[in-house]
């Protein structure tokens, strides 16, 4: 039998390879995909690394999870997650937690979360229509931020403690080579995640002192035990809490900051939203039923994570050699599934190049084409665990701000995306923000 080959592209230098592009340069797989097809090699964080994509390809790798691969992730976000986190754990410990963890994001638990999101929401709204002008992405991040504290640990106003304080240069050196220095991006994340499992301690500590747990993702977590009915450590717990307060924080920041852009770029997409919100009588607090029924703002929110997904792929390593459209994975190399261009799939979408919610509407259903084609949340046993919680919160959020808001962009700003931690406009989203004068009606 013939010999199968590697897939084309370059290594780069010794160690380093090419991570200073992929760091930098958002465009970092989309040059080398046209210049290579959809399967090439490099080598980013120190390992030689095949980038695959296309549903096919995506289909190949979330489907063989255990059996040619097993999640992995570079050595500063593993280090800086943890040794309990879920996401860097395999096999049945994996399957054990993710039970476990996906009690707090059941539809029970996420129609509980409702009134909260939902206050912290207008809270925001409110400063916003004071503040006037304003970069959104930052205050986005600390929007979300009180969200995932206030939900998973009841912490309120997590942006402005120190908790919060020390979130921000931790997510910095998350994908970062890991130099353990004090000047390095990499040596200060470390310091902060020190600093977050002291604080995230004292959270679980004082909870403990309690009668009663609470309903939370902490309450979940504490009263929760495995299959041999051991309770988790107090290890365990904080890098469970940190994953969550992470996981449920900078991607979500990235989706509403593309939705804000997006919908003052594309200002009939906003009357469209407000027509439904009218047609299907949105009160000021919404169930899940209703949320359900806004399907127009579905259609805009799915494409909002095709066109800039929060999360550009997931790293995967070879855990024996096999074969992909007739190249070699070896044995120890890593995979990355590219969401991001496999998003852009010109075979599944039609002009992907283009803001288009209606490819999602039941006439076109463009991502029922093909299994693994729309991939925002990856896919498989290692799904995103938030997704439904997710989609909760990017809906809450874009209903209420549409429905009694507009916003401008302010002119001469950097609208092109940068990729870190999530992607979202190079100069923070720079608006002028106002109430909807109540006479102004959509027709
Ligand atoms: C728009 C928002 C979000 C996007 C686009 C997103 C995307 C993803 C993706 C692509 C993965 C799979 C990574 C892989 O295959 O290696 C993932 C995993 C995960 N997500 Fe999300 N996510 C979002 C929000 C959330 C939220 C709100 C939470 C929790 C509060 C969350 C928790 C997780 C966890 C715990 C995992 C790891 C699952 C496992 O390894 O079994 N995510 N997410």
């Amino acid at each position: 039998m013939k010999e199968k080959s590697l897939p084309p592209g370059n290594l780069g230098l010794p160690i380093i390879g090419e991570t200073i592009s992929f760091l930098n340069d958002s465009d970092f797989a989309s040059k080398r995909h046209q210049k290579y097809g959809s399967v090439f090699k490099t080598r980013i964080f120190g390992r030689p690394t095949i980038f695959v994509s296309g549903a096919d390809a995506v289909r190949f790798v979330l489907t063989h999870e255990n059996k040619y691969f097993a999640s992995t992730w570079p050595k500063s976000t593993r280090t800086l997650l943890g040794p309990a986190s879920l996401s860097v754990n395999t096999g049945e410990f994996h399957t054990s937690r993710r039970k476990i963890m996906f009690q707090a994001f059941q539809p029970r638990a996420l129609a509980s979360y409702i009134p909260t999101i939902e206050r912290i929401t207008d809270d925001y709204l409110a400063k916003w229509e004071t503040m006037e002008t304003f970069q959104w992405y930052p205050e986005l991040r600390n929007y979300t931020f009180d969200i995932a504290s206030s939900l998973f640990v009841g912490i309120e106003n997590g942006s402005q403690t120190r908790l919060g304080e020390l979130f921000e240069d931790w997510c910095a050196g998350l994908f970062s080579l890991p130099l353990p220095f004090p000047w390095t991006a990499f040596g200060k994340a470390l310091r902060c995640r020190d600093g977050l499992l002291e604080e995230i301690e004292t959270i679980i500590k004082q909870r403990q002192q309690q009668d009663n747990f609470g309903n939370d993702a902490l309450g979940i977590l504490l009263t929760a035990t495995d299959e041999k009915g051991n309770k988790l450590s107090l290890e365990e717990l904080k890098d469970q809490i940190l994953l969550l307060l992470f996981a449920g924080h900078e991607t979500l920041t990235s989706a509403l900051a593309s939705f804000c852009l997006f919908t003052v770029q594309y200002p009939q997409v906003s009357t469209e939203i407000k027509k439904e919100i009218e047609r299907l009588q949105i009160g000021t607090s919404v169930t899940l039923e209703e949320l359900k029924q806004m399907e127009y703002l579905e259609q805009v929110l799915k494409e909002v994570l095709r066109f800039v997904p929060p999360v550009g792929g997931g790293f995967r390593e070879a855990v024996v050699d096999c074969e992909l459209e007739g190249y070699l994975i070896p044995k120890g190399w890593i995979v990355q599934y590219q969401i991001r261009r496999t998003h852009r799939d010109t075979t599944v979408y039609n002009e992907p190049q283009q803001f288009d919610p209606s490819r999602f509407n039941n006439n076109r259903a463009e991502d029922k084409q093909k299994t693994f084609a729309y991939v925002p949340f990856g896919g498989g046993l290692r799904e995103c665990l938030g997704k439904e919680f997710a989609r909760l919160e990017m809906r809450i959020f874009a209903s209420r701000l549409v429905k009694d808001y507009q916003w401008n962009l302010i002119p001469n700003q950097d609208l092109s995306m940068t990729a870190t931690p999530t992607p979202h406009p190079r100069d923070g989203l720079k608006v002028n923000f106002h109430r909807l004068k109540s006479e102004v009606k959509v027709n």
